[in-house]
């Protein structure tokens, strides 16, 4: 982006000086009030069919790490629930805190998740990505929290999967459940593009998966150590949007 920008916190309230959308009426993350959420029996589930020849690479931007996929057609794609329509997955990358008491973006009655894992999926009817951020119904982002687990007291060998067969709806929850509520990306530009779709149900890591997030820098080779942590947007005002919920 033309304008750098950064997560920490008084920088944050300075994003609008050069992205005017982040002063938005719909801007996210937000706090999800569960009390507050209104259960809607027209809510319908969401399914994702994904193709796992579509993961490409991994990458740390300095800002976050992502896994890109092809949404050159309908490969890997999400429907239903909120949606009209089939979202094609473009990207999936995580916010994380620099201790497992915080870092996720959307706050869920008070509580804070160690993560919070995006999963991006744009509506192919706006022709490309560019064009699908300029409409209110252009993105969707599923979002799924992170804690980790109390099993951590003994240590699990993790296993590497190979990003060449990586199908991502493993990082499903078992509970399909959610809430969604229209918002931005929460990152500049802050377009308020996205249908959010987040996850009740958190998905359990390993201590040291957390670890192995936080060790990633934000620095590039051969430059002073700068851990990449910490990159999470706080909660921004509701302004009186309704927040769905797809269970009573
Ligand atoms: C304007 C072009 C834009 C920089 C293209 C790159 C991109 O995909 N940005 C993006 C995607 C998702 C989120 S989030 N955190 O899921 O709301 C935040 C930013
Ligand atoms: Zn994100």
């Amino acid at each position: 982006a033309l304008h750098g920008w950064f997560y920490d916190c008084d920088r944050e309230a300075r994003w609008h000086e050069n992205y005017p959308l982040a002063k938005g009426d719909n801007q996210s993350p937000i706090e999800i009030s569960s009390k507050d959420a209104r259960y809607d029996t027209c809510l319908s589930p969401w399914h994702a069919s994904y193709d796992p020849g579509a993961a490409k690479t991994i990458l740390n931007n300095g800002r976050t790490c992502r896994v890109v996929f092809d949404d050159t057609f309908d490969r890997s794609v999400l429907r239903g629930g909120p949606l009209s329509g089939a979202y094609r997955l473009r990207q999936l990358h995580l916010h994380w805190g620099s201790s497992d008491d915080h870092g996720s973006e959307h706050v869920v009655d008070g509580v804070k998740y160690a993560a919070e894992l995006h999963m991006v999926h744009w509506n192919p009817k706006h022709g490309n990505f560019a064009g699908a951020l300029k409409q209110s119904d252009g993105v969707a982002v599923v979002g799924i929290f992170l804690k980790v687990s109390e099993i951590d007291n003994i240590k699990t060998k993790g296993k590497e999967a190979p990003f060449q067969h990586f199908d991502p709806s493993i990082l499903f929850p078992k509970s399909r459940d959610y809430w969604t509520y229209h918002g931005s990306f929460t990152t500049p530009p802050c377009e308020e593009c996205i249908t959010w779709i987040l996850l009740r149900e958190p998905i359990e890591v390993s201590a040291d998966q957390m670890a192995k997030l936080r060790s990633l820098s934000k620095n590039g080779e051969n430059e002073p150590v700068n851990p990449l942590v910490d990159n999470w947007r706080p909660p921004q005002p509701v302004k009186g949007r309704i927040v769905r919920a797809s269970f009573k």
